[in-house]
């Protein structure tokens, strides 16, 4: 089974990345508790994303996984944007830096803003990578509004269309429209076409189905067809179908 690492150490991030590509026939590796902080010393997010993913990609020799995401406020001029983590320093509490920005968009009535993720997959094994962006709109609240779920800066973020802060809308809503879901949805038609097989091939032995995909199809495409032609000339089979199909479009 192709083996992910989800490199981040931010656990709601994990649970998001795990709630989104759960029911891909891969495995997640969560990043080991003792693995080592990287310093996100980048200018841009994808700089960034790929310092994560490269430092921990090559250190346990996996294909990873990793995206650098920020709120941009356009009344602050972007910010926090890239510096969204480093936001009045890394450990501050969110309560800290959520109040801060409610007090600095106090008297501001361009509320817009939007949360912007870039999630880069890379190959330790070729040093190649391949990067996704998904951006979600919306204003910043009036003031914190917790609700069950999320994390970060969820409280103070309305998206568009909705009427409540991302933590009070819940992991489902959030999940089907985040910007980390949008960059992930992409993650997941680039695995399913690269890394599992994007066409099913279907071989019919008198009938019976026999699936593979397009992965294991081309690792044993020879041994399949040599065992197709002795099968066809034996009496007892009467028909031997291969069907390629396309996966339909989602
Ligand atoms: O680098 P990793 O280990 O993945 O975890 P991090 O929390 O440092 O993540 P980033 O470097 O991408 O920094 C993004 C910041 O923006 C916040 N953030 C990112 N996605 C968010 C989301 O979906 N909802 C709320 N806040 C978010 C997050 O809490 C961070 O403070
Ligand atoms: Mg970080």
């Amino acid at each position: 089974m192709v083996k992910i690492l989800v490199a981040t150490k931010n656990k709601g991030k994990l649970k998001e990345i795990q709630e989104i590509l759960g029911d891909l026939p891969i495995k997640l590796m969560p990043l080991p508790e003792s693995a080592s902080d990287v310093e996100e010393n980048g200018s841009t997010y994808l700089e960034n994303a790929l310092i994560k993913a490269k430092t921990y990609g090559q250190k346990y020799k996996l294909i990873t996984l990793a995206d650098d995401s920020g709120l941009e406020i356009d009344a602050l001029n972007g910010l926090p944007g890239i510096y969204s983590s480093r936001y009045l320093g890394k450990d501050t509490p969110f309560e800290e830096k959520m109040k801060n920005i409610l007090e600095l968009m106090k008297n501001k009535d361009n509320r817009k803003a939007r949360f912007r993720c870039i999630s880069v997959l890379y190959f330790p094994n070729e040093d190649k990578f391949v990067s996704f962006e998904g951006v979600v709109e919306g204003e910043i609240l009036k003031e914190i509004c917790y609700g069950n779920s999320g994390f970060g800066y969820d409280p103070i973020f309305k998206p568009d269309g909705f009427d409540k802060s991302f933590s009070e809308l819940g992991t489902e809503i959030k999940n089907k429209i985040s910007h980390r879901s949008k960059a992930l949805a992409q993650v997941r038609d680039y695995i399913e076409n690269n890394l599992l097989g994007g066409e099913m091939i279907e071989i019919k032995i008198n009938g019976k189905r026999l699936p593979a995909n397009k992965y294991v199809y081309s690792v044993f495409e020879k041994v399949i067809y040599a065992i197709l032609s002795t099968l066809k000339d034996l009496p007892e089979i009467e028909t031997v179908e291969i069907k390629i199909e396309k996966k339909e479009e989602k």
